[in-house]
């Protein structure tokens, strides 16, 4: 069986794109493992399954699948490339459109200039709802081992992510911190793991160590998450620039029970067809 597939990324963080609206697509989770594998697959850090919508009030549904084959709940830059694959694969010529994920609905918005404008919904604040184990209201904090404690913000945009503030991304440990941190017991589904270096309230720099994917070059809901946890700490405004290893985000919240919304690139790379 041939399966067309399209390779894109948001500011590198980089998907296959597979339209199962025009196609008939059911992969394992052995097979989206094979496939992400950089060496004896295609390589990517998510797979983003593009299907008929569930809703009439939508237009289509997404499934994310990480590089560990593991089932999410959002992923921002692939929201982003998302809305210019289905207008590239010619499945809509709408610029606003309406979709599902397995954390809700979300509004996306292709702009003039090629940029991708998503409404992400309403972060979940409440440690129970990210899911974290919260040990006391007054700080958030995980105990490593006996000698350290790392303090952190908590926060879900669909999925889980935690927030370090550290003095420099750059010497930031996040290839020892970003593991033990993803599989912490205090966060039963796991976590995404974000190190934000404050330069001014309107603009950060920002590393994520992803759950199911290690370090990537950007993470969308990782930078909505840093800004929510950094207006929280009263350290950021509500229009803030983030700054990947892989390129910028816009990302602006005006607060608990409002929307977070994230405007950046997403760049097709090249299409191709697997035999399954
Ligand atoms: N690793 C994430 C999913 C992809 C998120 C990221 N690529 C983004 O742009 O938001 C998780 O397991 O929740």
């Amino acid at each position: 069986m041939l399966l067309n597939f399209t390779k894109m990324h948001g500011l590198g963080n980089d998907f296959i794109m597979i339209d199962a609206v025009s196609q008939n697509v059911f992969l394992t989770k052995e097979q989206i493992k094979k496939l992400a594998d950089r060496n004896f697959g295609i390589g990517f850090d998510q797979l983003l399954m593009v299907e008929p919508p569930y809703d009439p009030d939508l237009d289509f549904h997404y499934r994310i699948f990480n590089a560990d084959g593991s089932e999410v709940e959002q992923c921002g830059n692939g929201a982003r490339c998302f809305a210019k694959f289905v207008r590239y694969r010619g499945l809509t010529n709408k610029t606003k459109i309406n979709v599902s994920t397995k954390s809700g609905k979300i509004t996306l918005y292709v702009e003039q200039d090629g940029q991708v404008t998503v409404n992400m919904g309403i972060p979940q604040l409440e440690p129970a709802k990210v899911p974290f184990k919260a040990q006391k209201q007054e700080a958030t904090y995980i105990m490593l081992t006996e000698q350290q404690t790392v303090f952190c913000g908590v926060a879900s945009m669909g999925n889980p992510h935690a927030v370090l503030d550290v003095p420099d991304v750059a010497t930031a440990d996040v290839h020892t911190l970003g593991p033990q941190l993803e599989t912490h017991e205090r966060f039963p589904e796991k976590a995404n793991i974000g190190f934000m270096e404050v330069l001014n309230q309107h603009h950060i720099k920002l590393r994520v160590w992803e759950r199911g994917a290690g370090e990537t070059l950007a993470c969308g809901t990782g930078a909505c998450a840093a800004v929510v946890v950094g207006q929280l700490q009263k350290k950021l405004g509500q229009q803030v620039r983030v700054d990947l290893p892989g390129g910028s985000l816009q990302i602006r919240w005006n607060g608990p029970g409002t929307p977070v919304k994230m405007t950046g690139p997403a760049e097709h790379v090249f299409d191709g067809q697997l035999s399954l």
